[in-house]
């Protein structure tokens, strides 16, 4: 059962207790000084790998003398002239480990060093370095079976510490720890992750008793890592990695839970999977912060393996889910310790804070070798420029230095370079581990010969960061941690700033770094500035998409609410029309049907009225007919008889002598001539006045009462009157009749168009073409007439006459044959034999 860790308050530091432990600290310090005076960088060489023996690669490692190393390139034409001309580059080290070195071997050389600072309170990191697949990854983590540095550093560190870990008050960042390991546990085991228990039962657990790495490794000699006796410590952990330069905590509660959820569905890459992304953010004295970033609190060495499978989980899932490949990002894991003093039972002081970084950089590779394409192209490239960048902010250091040691006023002038740390993530990241912390690189190495330029080239920035010294060491200060700094131990300001003041005796930083730092915090307020630009862009084209919508919607509303109104509008009016339509039709109907039964009734009267009057036409000109034949016959009858007594007279004539006989016989002929043309004129002219007289009523009647009185008082002035006067002067009553035919000829011709054209205006058929009818005239007045009525009629009236007018037709046809009787039976031959007799008259 764990023992509950002791509650700690925290107290303002009293400034003589802070000398004496600043003196003792000190005291402690100086055993490394010589330790920390530069970056240390070791080599380490792998063995080959089983791909690499059954490819048969051969080795492209020299010479491995002491501290340096000889490598053979594979393209010289790439190479420095030096290495051209040697055919070989070669490399110094602080150490080199040869490929048949043990985990526990590099732990005791490289990690214990460091562990030792971090107890007394310096802030240190050590960084792999290397190509891909060059043992970066085997030297940091390490597998089940051989543990690399951090499990061993975590081992150590609780080993030492034991039971002097307490607990802090109780935060949200505590609860949120437990949650993730939670979490982290669920995933897990959904996973079916059996390495889960394994790998965490094979470390140590001071509160369970777990065995530990180091519980039988007298020879390691772990008690070596002794910490002040007097003080308690709170240990914190955090992981995270840059990936195409953005920073993701791989302690993110969400990210395992969006990946518990993916893993039930089956791990399988998807676009959905997003991380969010954290933001640097620069706190005083131009110190980087990573906003957002979890640091937990742990109490054994079990808890962080736990911890760090949920990191490495988390790193696994976003590679999976994101289709990464391996190791495609730099992953940063920092152990924090809070050192505490006692003052009372129950309160407790801070000491100081520092932080040992374990950074495990992503490897360099040649783009054109692998032929990577796309986001795997992307992937390299982000690599290869922040490594770069590394490269180039190592090499102006190293030149910056070399001018410094020069110590010559003239050399001292030169401009200094101005070291690119603002260029990469991870560079601004480390920025004060590379100026003023404690670093150690381990250069990873390939044995290969097919990886050798990539290796000479990894191997030459490794070297340059070999010659680096530190500006400042930062005795006890938390200056250049990348961590957050947590709010509860701003009571050790006051004591960190008086160090830096002692500091500032043995170091005062130049004006040109002054400078530089004022460029740096202008750069990073310009970053800053960029970023809340980007996302003020962001934001404000969210606002816009979302007020486009918005105004989309209120328009799409309002016209629907438009076509709505038209709708409603459109039936009102059709159904207003349609009715309107409706007592429109039953007027027409009704007033069709009354103006039908009345123009019916009408032109039935018309039409009887004109039948009357044709049969009397007709009757009255038959009779007029047989008197005229009568009247040709007695004629032929007398002529006859005059021709009789002609021929008798030549008889006598040729029976007598003498003149006198053929004069008296002469005188007798002329006058029985005379008596019987005088007897014929007077019978034959009481016919004819007879005859006209009827002629004339007959037509005033038929006129009158078809035509109307205007055509009477016309047809009588052009025809009857002329006519009448021509028979008074016409002495021979034969004459007489024939001019009498010809008049009533015309006239009937007259009448007969009269009445067709009128026919022709009440049932809308087609006049008569002849255009020398005498009543033209009286045609167009009558359709005057007619079209004033029309113009008062109604619709239903043309209705009507449409309707009506296959019986007007009717009844003009029944005329037609009438004056066509009429016609047919005063021959033209009559006329002809009148005019030829009055011409013989003549
Ligand atoms: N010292 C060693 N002893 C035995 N095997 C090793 C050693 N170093 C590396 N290896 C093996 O070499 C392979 C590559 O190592 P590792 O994954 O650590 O390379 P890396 O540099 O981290 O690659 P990357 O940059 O791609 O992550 C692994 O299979 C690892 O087990």
């Amino acid at each position: 059962m764990s023992t509950s860790p002791p509650i700690v308050r925290y107290l303002q530091f009293e400034n003589e207790d802070f000398e004496t432990k600043t003196q003792n600290l000190k005291n402690n310090e100086e055993q490394n000084t010589t330790d920390c005076e530069r970056i240390k960088v070791f080599l380490r060489l792998r063995p080959f790998t089983v791909d690499e023996i059954a490819r048969g690669e051969k080795s492209a490692v020299l010479q491995v003398k002491e501290n340096r190393i000889s490598i053979r390139p594979r393209n010289r034409n790439y190479m420095s002239s030096e290495v051209q001309t040697a055919n070989e580059a070669t490399f110094e080290f602080d150490e080199i480990f040869q490929d048949d070195i043990s985990q526990s071997e590099i732990f005791k050389k490289v990690a214990i060093p460091f562990i030792r600072k971090l107890f007394n309170g310096q802030n240190s990191m050590i960084l792999a370095y290397g190509i891909t697949n060059a043992g970066k990854t085997h030297t940091i983590l390490g597998t089940e079976s051989e543990p690399g540095l951090i499990p061993r550093s975590i081992d150590a560190i609780f080993h030492s510490l034991k039971d002097r870990i307490i607990q802090g008050p109780k935060t949200d960042e505590k609860e949120s720890a437990k949650y993730l390991i939670e979490c982290c546990r669920n995933v897990l085991f959904s996973a079916k992750d059996e390495n889960w228990n394994s790998v965490t039962d094979s470390f140590s657990d001071p509160v369970t008793g777990v065995p530990s790495l180091f519980a039988d490794d007298k020879e390691n000699n772990i008690s070596l890592l002794s910490a002040d006796e007097s003080l308690l410590f709170q240990v914190t952990v955090s992981y995270f990695e840059i990936y195409n330069d953005r920073c993701y905590d791989l302690f993110d509660v969400d990210t395992l839970l969006e990946a518990q959820k993916i893993l039930k569905r089956g791990l399988k890459p998807t676009t959905k999977y997003r991380r969010q992304g954290l933001k640097l953010k620069e706190i005083q004295n131009g110190k980087i912060k990573i906003e957002g970033l979890h640091e937990i609190e742990v109490s054994n060495s079990a808890e962080v393996h736990r911890l760090l499978q949920c990191g490495l989980k988390n790193r696994q899932i976003a590679e999976t889910l994101c289709n990464r490949h391996s190791s495609r990002s730099h992953t940063v894991f920092n152990v924090s310790l809070k050192a505490l003093e006692k003052v009372s039972k129950k309160e407790y002081r801070s000491v100081f804070e520092a932080t040992l970084s374990f950074v495990d950089l992503a490897g360099s590779e040649r783009t054109t070798k692998t032929n990577v394409t796309g986001e795997r192209l992307k992937e390299t490239a982000q690599i290869n420029k922040s490594l770069m960048n590394l490269g180039q902010c190592l090499e102006a250091l190293r030149r910056n230095q070399r001018i410094k040691e020069l110590k010559d006023e003239e050399n001292s002038k030169k401009k200094l370079l101005l070291v690119p740390y603002r260029q990469s993530k991870l560079t601004l990241l480390f920025r004060d581990f590379l100026q003023n912390g404690s670093t150690l690189m381990i250069a990873a190495c390939s044995p290969s010969s097919s990886d050798a330029d990539e290796t000479i080239h990894a191997l030459r920035t490794a070297s340059f960061a070999k010659e680096l010294k530190y500006g400042l060491m930062q005795v006890h200060g938390n200056s250049n941690t990348i961590l957050n700094q947590p709010k509860h131990l701003n009571g050790l300001r006051p004591r960190t700033e008086e160090r830096i003041q002692l500091e500032d005796d043995t170091f005062r930083p130049s004006l040109v770094d002054e400078r530089f730092q004022d460029v740096d915090e202008l750069m990073l307020e310009v970053e800053s500035l960029r970023e809340r630009l980007a996302f003020a862009e962001s934001r404000a084209l969210l606002i816009e998409s979302e007020i486009r919508d918005e105004v989309a919607k209120e328009m799409e509303e309002a016209l629907h609410k438009m076509e709505m109104q038209y709708r409603v509008k459109l039936d009102e009016a059709s159904q207003f029309h349609e009715e309107r339509l409706e007592r429109r039709v039953q007027l027409i109907t009704t007033t069709a049907r009354k103006e039908l039964g009345y123009g019916a009734a009408h032109r039935a009267a018309e039409h009887a009225m004109l039948n009357y009057y044709k049969d009397k036409w007709e009757t009255e000109r038959a009779l007029h007919g047989i008197e005229l034949s009568q009247l040709k016959q007695k004629l032929r009858e007398r002529n006859l008889e005059r021709d009789q007594l002609k021929e008798l007279l030549s008889n006598r004539t040729t029976a007598y002598d003498g003149v006198s006989r053929k004069n008296v016989f002469t005188q007798t002929e002329e006058n029985l001539e005379l008596q019987k043309s005088t007897s014929d004129r007077i019978d034959s002219r009481n016919e004819l006045s007879n005859l006209l007289e009827n002629f004339v009523d007959i037509v005033k009647r038929f006129t009158q009462q078809l035509l109307g009185e205007n055509v009477w008082h016309q047809i009588e002035d052009k025809y009857l009157v002329p006519m009448i006067e021509e028979l008074a002067r016409e002495e021979d009553c034969k004459v007489g009749q024939l001019h009498m035919i010809d008049y009533v000829n015309r006239l009937f011709e007259f009448l007969t168009a009269s009445t067709n054209q009128d026919v022709t205006r009440e049932t809308g058929l087609e006049p008569s073409n002849d255009e020398n009818l005498p009543n033209k005239n009286q045609s167009k007045r009558r359709r005057e007439r007619r079209k004033k009525q029309t113009e008062n009629t109604t619709e239903a009236e043309h209705f009507y006459v449409q309707n009506d007018s296959s019986e007007a037709a009717a009844c003009s046809d029944d005329f037609d044959n009438s004056t066509s009787v009429l016609s047919t039976t005063t021959p033209d031959k009559v006329i002809k034999k009148s005019r030829r007799s009055r011409k013989t008259k003549k």
